[in-house]
């Protein structure tokens, strides 16, 4: 089945206002590229409004990198969905490695968001769930069973309805940030599994779900990993923030189409 490319800039606790119209007019420039890819930027949500104003034409889709899963309240620092929503969010980030790691989302509480923005007005963000193993759990040959638990605990409580507004991003914990990218036959493993795991869960509903790899993908390792059958496009740290090569990146998906 032919999905649609799909990358997605985390630009993490980086980037301006002018970096935003840099890469948006990057973007722009090349339209025939944002026919063929679905880009996402997800930006700090305080430059939301930014990337908004800039995206007028709907051309570049825009995300959070996180959720609150309560509507609202007493949440210092948090940012609700209906927030991010009204910014012009469209997809969410949930259960990225670093606020696993960091910020305290255990595999119930990145159940609770993802269940929380499904539910949310009438389903029309989508999540991009974000599973991955860390080096020793890959050393010690449990990577699968670190990415089955992820995905089960995540998707429990979701209706193969429902998956059409889910994504899900690959990204192993010890290649991100890390210059340590998964070969593009580790990651395509990786992801058949993730795709067998869909299907025997949700049967053919699982054949729409675009399966993103994340970890120091860069402009020369892009079109080895996006050749591969079952990874159809890319979740982008570093390399989201240089707008040259973030378009290499995305043209090395477009190629996918053809
Ligand atoms: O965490 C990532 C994207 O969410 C990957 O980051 P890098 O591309 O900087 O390795």
């Amino acid at each position: 089945m032919q999905r649609q490319p799909l990358v997605i800039a985390n630009w993490k606790m980086n980037g301006s206002r002018q970096l935003t119209s840099q890469l948006a007019q990057a973007l722009r420039a090349d339209t025939g590229l944002l026919n063929d890819v679905t880009v996402v930027v997800c930006p700090p949500a305080v430059l939301l409004p930014a990337w908004q104003q800039e995206v007028f034409y709907d051309d570049v889709h825009l995300g959070a990198q996180d959720t609150n899963e309560n509507s609202a309240g007493a949440h210092t620092g948090e940012h609700s969905l209906p927030l991010v929503s009204e910014a012009g969010a469209e997809y969410v980030l949930v259960g990225h490695s670093e606020r696993r790691q960091a910020y305290g989302d255990s595999d119930q509480r990145v159940q609770a968001k993802v269940d929380s923005i499904l539910a949310f007005a009438g389903q029309k963000l989508k999540v991009v769930l974000c599973v991955g193993e860390q080096e020793h759990e890959r050393d010690s040959g449990d990577t699968v069973k670190v990415i089955e638990r992820q995905l089960a605990t995540a998707l429990a409580n979701v209706s193969a309805g429902q998956l059409a507004h889910v994504v899900v991003a690959y990204e192993p914990v010890w290649a991100i940030g890390t210059g340590k990218t998964a070969s593009p036959e580790q990651a395509q493993d990786v992801h058949a599994f993730i795709r067998n795991w869909l299907q025997q869960q949700y049967d053919a509903a699982a054949e729409t779900v675009p399966l993103l790899y994340g970890g120091s993908v860069k402009a020369d390792n892009a079109p080895a990993l996006f050749a591969e059958s079952d990874i159809d496009g890319g979740l982008i740290g570093g390399a989201s923030l240089e707008p040259e090569a973030f378009l290499a990146i995305c043209r090395a998906a477009q190629a996918r189409r053809s």
